[in-house]
């Protein structure tokens, strides 16, 4: 793993900081994260970023006509403004709005976009950016994946889950009826531009949602992180909002540069993922991912101290950072259909299945286990969480 500081580019740029151990600097606003995947792209995370994303793009080299996919409620905050600053550059952008809500991660939502793009002649040469949150990122991924066997996309997040989680590391997808993400492809943005500040219009339910995220990452080896919201729960006013968001991009640029296409050490960042896809099913796709997420990570944090040498008082401690958080931690979904769900996963494999679990503070361990014994462990779990 690679860990370097870069030099600052010649825009102003106050702290820089790529995949490595190091934590960006704190109370610093503006920052670069390069994720080294091939090829390499940045994160650009800074206030007010929205209002020069042409510039950037130029700055890129992207060329052609771009094409926003945004959705119903970040299209009519922030399109206008998105299409000031391509139009400032000499773009001449088109834009697209899906429904808003997990329900357009669908096929059917895909094929609308891939046909708007062939209707108006997009070729290769041009870019697709994804303005929204973790759906449209998904679907806009997995359209530039495979439209014309592949163009080139962007990522601007506009929800904490999306600015911390979905916008890095080329995961794209779209749900089928048997499940999440089942139908997708790894795709790289060619950037990430994450501008804080439309923050102030995301539902504060949404808000607390991307909370589920930015604690799964707390397990995976970030002390510095784990001190920091342990110390004071996340809010849309903390002032170190914007170090969380780096230092979240930053664990998970290191993770995904180790391992892109997931064959190992990735599956880490799937903490809690196992059952939040059964849950989110089941729910019709009302529960919010993150909130999913958050009732996977204590269930599996369950069984960090039931079977796999979590001490006791971490396990509290997990359970009471979630629930400082507002995310939920129980569920009364039946444990069966949490199980035909994980037949699904993706980390499952024959009779097995591979499930990401907290063992010590701030850490979890990959392990493999077959589906029985996972049903065996769970049904304690469910009751005593
Ligand atoms: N690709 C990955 O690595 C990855 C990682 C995590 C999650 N995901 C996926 O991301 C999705 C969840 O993402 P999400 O939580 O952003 O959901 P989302 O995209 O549905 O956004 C949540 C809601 O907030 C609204 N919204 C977003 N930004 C807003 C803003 N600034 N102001 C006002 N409203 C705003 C959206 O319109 C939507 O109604 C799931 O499909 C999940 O599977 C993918
Ligand atoms: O980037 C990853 O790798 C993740 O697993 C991040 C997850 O937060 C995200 O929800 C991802 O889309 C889940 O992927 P899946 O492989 O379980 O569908
Ligand atoms: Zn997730």
């Amino acid at each position: 793993m690679k860990s370097s500081l870069h030099h600052p580019t010649n825009e102003s740029v106050t702290a820089t900081h790529t995949v490595g151990t190091e934590a960006p600097a704190l109370h610093s606003d503006t920052r670069r994260i390069v994720v080294h995947t091939e090829p390499a792209y940045t994160v650009h995370i800074e206030h007010g970023l929205l209002a020069t994303v042409g510039h950037h793009m130029r700055a890129l080299a992207v060329t052609g006509h771009p094409v926003i996919i945004t959705d119903t409620h970040v299209g009519p905050l922030y399109a206008d403004s998105l299409v000031s600053s391509l139009q400032a550059a000499d773009y001449e952008p088109l834009v697209y709005t899906l429904p808003a809500g997990e329900e357009s991660k669908s096929p059917e939502q895909l094929l609308h976009i891939l046909n708007f793009l062939a209707d108006h002649c997009i070729t290769r040469r041009d870019v697709l950016i994804a303005l929204g949150g973790g759906v449209v990122g998904d679907i806009t991924g997995f359209a530039a994946a495979t439209y014309m066997r592949g163009i080139a996309y962007v990522q601007i997040p506009t929800s904490l889950l999306a600015m911390v989680d979905s916008s890095v590391g080329g995961k794209t997808a779209v749900n089928l009826p048997a499940g999440k993400n089942l139908w997708g492809a790894f795709k790289q943005p060619r950037a990430v531009f994450c501008d804080p500040d439309v923050l102030h219009t995301l539902p504060r339910e949404e808000f607390i949602g991307g909370c589920g995220e930015v604690v799964k990452y707390t397990f995976l080896d970030n002390p510095a992180l784990l001190g920091l919201l342990t110390k004071e729960p996340l809010t849309p006013q903390s002032s170190h909002l914007t170090d969380v968001i780096a230092q979240c991009v930053a664990a998970k640029a290191r993770i995904v540069a180790a391992d892109e296409t997931e064959q190992g050490q990735r599956q880490l960042l799937n903490l809690g993922h196992t059952l939040a896809h059964g849950l989110e099913k089941y729910s019709h796709y009302t529960m919010p991912h993150g909130y999913a997420v958050a009732i996977g990570i204590a269930l599996m944090a369950h069984l960090g101290f039931t079977h796999y040498g979590l001490p006791a008082e971490e396990y509290r401690q997990l359970i009471e950072l979630l629930r400082a958080h507002h995310l939920p931690v129980t569920t009364e979904v039946p444990l069966d259909y949490l199980l035909e769900a994980a037949r699904h996963d993706k980390k499952s494999h024959g009779l097995d299945v591979t499930i990401i679990v907290p063992t010590s503070h701030g850490h979890s361990e990959r392990i493999t286990v077959p589906h029985a014994t996972l049903a065996e462990q769970l049904t304690a779990s469910l009751s005593n969480v």
